[in-house]
């Protein structure tokens, strides 16, 4: 882990949807929704949720990369979506220091951004999230995870 991220919050794929079927909840009342946008790549398993969840089928992404591993690099736009957004709910697994929101709510400035986790530089970007975590917390998904033995304490301790 870099020096930036001192902690991690490990996600697993139990609590990964029961926080999407939480963001389902809080997202119910406010469409009805002309579709949903999900940013690739960490939006997919989300939008996915959320869209099973409410019933949406019209799905877009907007491929956006920036991050190789832990380090932040350039941000890269793919593929962006026409439109200004208005009715559209855009998903994005999280926001970190808000540079990837800042770009899509430029691309789409009328679509409600919503994040699973928010970290505090870019949660004010966000319109819905569910979890905040500390700046210097490392969210690790569960398909960038495998189970493996685990080291029993008193040994982590003597190294
Ligand atoms: O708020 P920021 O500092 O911009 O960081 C948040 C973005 O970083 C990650 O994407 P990444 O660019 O790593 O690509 P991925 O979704 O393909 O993993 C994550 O999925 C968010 O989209
Ligand atoms: N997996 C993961 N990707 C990120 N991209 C920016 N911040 C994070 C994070 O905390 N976890
Ligand atoms: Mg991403």
């Amino acid at each position: 882990m870099s020096t930036e991220y001192s902690k991690n919050f490990p996600v697993s794929w139990e609590e990964l949807h029961r926080d999407g079927r939480a963001l389902a909840w809080k997202l119910l009342d406010m469409g009805p929704w002309k579709g949903l946008i999900a940013i690739t790549r960490g939006g997919m398993v989300p939008a996915a949720i959320v869209a099973r969840e409410l019933n949406i089928r019209l799905i877009d992404t907007i491929c956006i990369s920036s991050y190789e591993g832990e380090r932040r690099g350039e941000l890269h736009l793919l593929k962006g979506v026409e439109g200004d957004g208005e009715g559209w709910l855009l998903i994005d697994d999280l926001v970190d220091t808000g540079s990837t929101a800042r770009m899509v709510r430029e691309l789409l400035p009328k679509a409600h951004f919503a994040t699973l986790y928010a970290k505090p530089a870019g949660k004010p970007l966000v319109d819905s999230f569910i979890t905040e975590v500390s700046q210097d917390t490392w969210i690790r998904f569960p398909w960038d995870m495998e189970l493996q033995v685990a080291t029993p304490l008193v040994e982590r301790r003597k190294s």
